[in-house]
């Protein structure tokens, strides 16, 4: 049963990370606005977007930060980061120093996250356009020696996008650990409270 009209189960707070140009912005406002921008202006400080999605027939309400990939745009880092369950991490298929640069970017997550279990997704951008330079096969190898997500897509056409963040959110779900500090008697499909009696009064 959907809970759409009901209160989220949670609210999830997700990164978009990588270097300028690659598309975090641009993979936002697709995602929330369903909009592409072929001129969308470098990101000065931090974005910010609240959305919500419905993930296995729960409400889940996403905070969405889209940081700048500009150096001096980064002074406030450790603040982005702090307790955010899901990163994107985004590289540009046509660009092989903004694929050279994903293990700085790794680096800063490990570092700066407070949740050990965060869910990392790893998406390789501007699939649309002919000059790819990083091929699907170089992406996967190195998702999967740093044990993240991957996936392939274009802000321009949509491809993967709506993908990226269901799998990443499915993910951070599955991973209760990330999510329900607050609410520790429950568990997604199930209503259990392992005190002994039972909050909803049913
Ligand atoms: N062809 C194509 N262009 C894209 C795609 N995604 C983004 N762009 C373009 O790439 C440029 C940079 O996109 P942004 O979304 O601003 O990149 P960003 O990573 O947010 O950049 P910073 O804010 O500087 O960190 C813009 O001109 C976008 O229109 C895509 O999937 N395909």
């Amino acid at each position: 049963m959907s809970d759409d009209s009901s209160s989220p189960l949670t609210t999830l707070k997700i990164l978009i990370i990588g270097e300028s140009g690659v598309g975090k912005s641009s993979l936002m406002l697709r995602f929330v606005d369903d909009v592409f921008d072929p001129e969308q202006a470098a990101t000065i400080g931090v974005d910010f977007r609240v959305t919500s999605m419905v993930i296995d027939g729960n409400r889940v309400k996403l905070a969405i930060w889209d940081t700048a990939g500009q150096e001096r745009f980064r002074t406030l880092t450790p603040s982005y980061y702090r307790g955010a369950q899901g990163v994107i991490c985004v590289y540009d298929v046509t660009s092989r120093s903004s694929f050279e640069k994903l293990n700085h970017w790794m680096t800063e997550v490990d570092t700066y996250c407070t949740n050990e279990n965060i869910i990392k997704m790893m998406v390789a951008n501007k699939i649309d356009m002919p000059n790819r330079v990083v091929s699907r096969e170089e992406g996967l190898k190195f998702a999967k020696r740093h044990r993240t997500l991957f996936i392939e897509a274009s802000a321009k056409t949509k491809e993967g996008v709506q993908c990226t963040f269901e799998e990443l959110i499915e993910k951070i779900i599955q991973t209760p650990d990330l999510w329900d500090n607050d609410r520790p008697t429950f568990r997604l499909g199930q209503s259990t409270d392992a005190s002994g009696g039972s909050l909803c009064g049913c």
